[in-house]
């Protein structure tokens, strides 16, 4: 198809090109007959050196094509020669455009002839187009009775197709039949330029036929622009489908059809152009806009092709980025992975070098706790056998003074000896830290469950849970003060053999903790019992003159420290550290009172009592918003033939432990500035009871930096807390049900106070010879104003008060 198409385009251009030359040799020529003949074009198209050039041209094309012809080959070779020459060539052009005739009809399919069962609606259109224009070719060339018959026929059989299809019929006549199928008798009639006829009605019916055949070739050319717009119309949808295979094959065939179909549209409109008569031909512009027009399509179609091609090459760079991209974030998304599983890793390395390190210092602390015990074991084991031996010793001397002969009387003098020493042993013996605890009498509810006693435990169901407490004594709400004193009446008394021994008692605001540290004049508290005691066993002992008692008594009322004794109103103090090396405290400007007596020694509290700062709250009329604390000092004069002792009993009544809230909305109906104040008393109070609490955590944890410091109470109780110093706390609980969260709260504390140890106690001795003096900073609790026992012993200074009971002077 695509050999039969560049010959039909070789032939049409040998055509227009031998034309071209032939008008401008015979307007070279200047033959005038030429240029205003009848039918100059036609005359143009009958000379003979054109088709001998194009049927020479065409036989070498058709011999290159067939190799078997070689002899053909040469005789064509020769006649050509012959042409050029000048002479007649052996085959003629009409010859050759009856073979093109044939091959068409071979290519449309008849197989038999051009003249036989021609389909024009099956063939090609190309084919059939192409094939017309050659009959119209064909007729053009020769003269009528030259015509090739079959050739005749064959325009005249496409005549008779076109007319069939709905062309435009012009007039007919009967055309010869020699040689092939009988004519349709309606067939349209061609007029052959040999018949005789009439000048004028030849070029009629000439023009006539042409203008019928220019309108069918005109349709049919546009039906093959029609073609050429839908097959590239399937072009670009296939383009559209790349990469399958079929499809660029498609691609590739319509192509170039299209492109063949182009070439032969361009050369069938120039043919008609250059072929139609000249009065009627048209005027060129809209061909030359359709050409416009075309390679206007042509240039979008290249441009769109381009435009694909560059696409598709983008597309795939950016498919090759996309995969490089997926690649990388597959790499990152490993990377990423891997260190959280690292991350996770050092995470939980972290958790279990703390737990580590968490047991390790719990090891440590237990070591510690172990080597604490033994050193209790050993402590104990020691006194027990101290103890022996002197119980031992003093069975052997009874036993020797039996024996003796004034053994009645002897006995009886020497007989407080051992009762002296049993006091301060079974301080020892029972251990440096003591809980009690004491119940408020009242409406008791069914939160606490109290088994009093010795060792007695306390339940409290709170929030739910249950809170076991064991305290070294229980108080039931119905026990005396004097049971109360009773339990520490010989850690009051050991302070006579020179211990230091420190009773608080602490507690929820209204639990009684004043009434059991002071109690009414009809129901004394511990305070007065224990002054009463001592100065009773200081005169069993041989008389006030052997001792020297001094007091003193501050307050801590909002982290200010006042001294209660003062003779002048109460006085802010300051508390600092003692001498370097030294320990304890020293409160420059307190007043310490020599006492002489009990009496002289109650005038002193009361005054005291009175300048303590106490206001109202809703749950303790009088409760007292101060932590007060007043300190007895003790000093033996020693013996003849031995050290005398130095003790110190500290009795603190602690403020009460309520929360914050609780003591604000006691304030609720009152003025502002009463309730700022409240709540500042509040906070202070709460601060100092916290910070002996971590006093009491770092003790019982045997740490080795103790926060005395933390607050004025501390800073005051740190001689009462020291190494060989004894503790008692009392603590007073309510059983009222709406008490039971402070209750909880006084019994934990307790608990942790109960696990302190504050080492062996241990006695203050003063020199063996000698009249009793203060103990060393270190040992004396508060260094106030001195004061310096006479030489005799314990006469007081001039400006205190005399021993018999003298008040201060205003
Ligand atoms: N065991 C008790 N027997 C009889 N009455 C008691 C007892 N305990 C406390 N009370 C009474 O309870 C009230 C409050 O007692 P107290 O003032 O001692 O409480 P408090 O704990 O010292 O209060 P605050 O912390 O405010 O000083 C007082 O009226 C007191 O008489």
């Amino acid at each position: 198809m695509y050999a039969f198409y560049s010959l039909l385009v070789y032939i049409f251009y040998t055509l227009f090109r031998r034309d071209g030359e032939g008008a401008a040799a015979a307007a070279h020529n200047g033959n005038p007959s030429q240029g205003t003949g009848s039918l100059p074009r036609r005359n143009r198209r009958h000379r003979r050196h054109p088709q001998q050039d194009l049927w020479t041209e065409l036989n070498g094309l058709d011999s290159s094509s067939d190799p078997d012809s070689e002899n053909d080959r040469d005789g064509k070779q020769e006649a050509t020669a012959e042409g050029a020459a000048g002479s007649s060539p052996e085959v003629s052009l009409e010859e050759a455009i009856t073979h093109l005739a044939e091959f068409l009809s071979l290519q449309l399919g008849t197989g038999e002839g051009w003249t036989r069962s021609l389909d024009p609606d099956k063939a090609p259109l190309l084919l059939t187009l192409t094939g017309q224009l050659l009959a119209v070719v064909a007729w053009l060339q020769g003269p009528g009775e030259n015509r090739p018959p079959r050739l005749q026929h064959g325009l005249q059989h496409r005549l008779c197709g076109s007319q069939q299809t709905g062309a435009p019929a012009p007039a007919t006549t009967s055309a010869s039949s020699s040689g092939g199928q009988p004519l349709a008798p309606e067939g349209p009639r061609v007029t052959m330029r040999g018949e005789p006829k009439g000048q004028p009605q030849q070029r009629e019916e000439e023009h006539r036929d042409w203008q019928w055949l220019e309108g069918t070739t005109l349709g049919q050319i546009e039906e093959m622009k029609q073609q050429l717009e839908q097959q590239e119309e399937e072009l670009g949808r296939l383009r559209l489908g790349v990469g399958i295979t079929d499809s660029e094959k498609r691609i590739q065939h319509l192509t170039l059809e299209n492109e063949a179909l182009k070439q032969s549209l361009s050369l069938t409109r120039d043919l008609l152009l250059q072929w139609g008569p000249g009065p009627l031909v048209r005027t060129p512009s809209p061909a030359q806009e359709e050409a416009e027009v075309l390679m206007e399509l042509r240039s979008r179609l290249r441009e769109t092709e381009e435009a694909t091609e560059t696409l598709r090459t983008q597309l795939g760079v950016q498919e090759g980025q996309l995969w490089e991209l997926q690649g990388t974030l597959r790499e990152l998304q490993v990377e990423a992975a891997a260190q959280e599983s690292e991350r996770r890793n050092k995470r939980e390395l972290r958790q279990i070098l703390s737990q580590l390190a968490g047991l390790r210092g719990h090891i440590v602390a237990l070591r510690q706790g172990c080597g604490d015990l033994r050193g209790l074991v050993i402590a104990f084991t020691q006194n027990y056998q101290g103890a022996l031996k002197e119980a031992q010793g003093q069975v052997c001397w009874a036993l020797g003074e039996l024996s003796a002969s004034h053994w009645g009387r002897r006995v009886s003098e020497n007989r407080k000896k051992p009762r002296r020493a049993y006091h301060g042993r079974l301080l020892e013996l029972r251990g440096n830290i003591r809980v009690l605890c004491r119940l408020k009498p009242g409406s008791p509810g069914n939160l606490l469950n109290v088994n009093p006693g010795p060792g007695g435990t306390i339940t409290a169901n709170y929030r739910g849970r249950q809170r076991h407490f064991r305290l070294d004594r229980v108080f039931a709400p119905d026990a005396t003060q004097e049971e109360v004193f009773r339990e520490l009446e010989p850690a009051v008394l050991s302070c006579l053999q020179g211990y230091s021994v420190c009773i608080f008692t602490y507690g929820q605001t209204g639990t009684g903790k004043t009434y059991s540290m002071e109690g009414p004049t009809e129901d004394p508290g511990i305070a007065p019992r224990a002054l009463q005691s001592l100065f009773r066993e200081m005169g069993a002992q041989g008389g006030p003159r052997q001792h020297r008692v001094t007091v003193s008594m501050v307050e801590i009322y909002n982290e200010a420290v006042r001294d209660l004794l003062a003779s002048g109103p109460p006085e802010r103090l300051t508390v600092r550290q003692g001498p370097e090396g030294c320990g304890g405290i020293h409160v420059p400007g307190l007043t310490c009172w020599d006492v002489s007596d009990l009496r002289a020694l109650h005038k002193m509290l009361n005054l005291g009592r009175r300048n303590r700062a106490t206001a109202a709250t809703h749950m303790n009329e009088h409760s007292s918003r101060s932590h007060a604390l007043v300190t007895l000092t003790l000093t033996t004069a020693p013996p003849p033939h031995g050290p005398g002792t130095a003790g110190t009993l500290h009795l603190v009544d602690l403020a009460g432990s309520e929360r914050v809230w609780k003591a604000v909305m006691t304030e609720s109906g009152g003025r502002a500035g009463v309730r700022g104040r409240r709540l500042r008393e509040a906070q202070t109070i709460n601060r100092s009871l916290l910070a002996l609490g971590g006093v009491m955590a770092a003790l019982r944890a045997r740490q080795p930096h103790v926060p005395f410091r933390d607050s004025q109470l501390t800073r005051l109780l740190q001689p009462a807390l020291g190494p060989g110093a004894t503790a008692v706390m009392l603590v007073q609980i309510s059983s009222r049900p709406e008490d039971v969260g402070e209750t909880v709260c006084s019994l934990k504390f307790a608990e942790r106070v109960s696990q302190v140890e504050l080492g062996p106690a241990r006695r203050h001795r003063t020199p063996t010879s000698g009249t009793p003096t203060s103990s060393s900073a270190g040992d004396t609790p508060f260094l106030g104003t001195p004061t310096t026992p006479s030489s005799e012993g314990i006469s007081p200074q001039a400006e205190q008060p005399s021993p018999s009971g003298g008040l201060p002077p205003p």
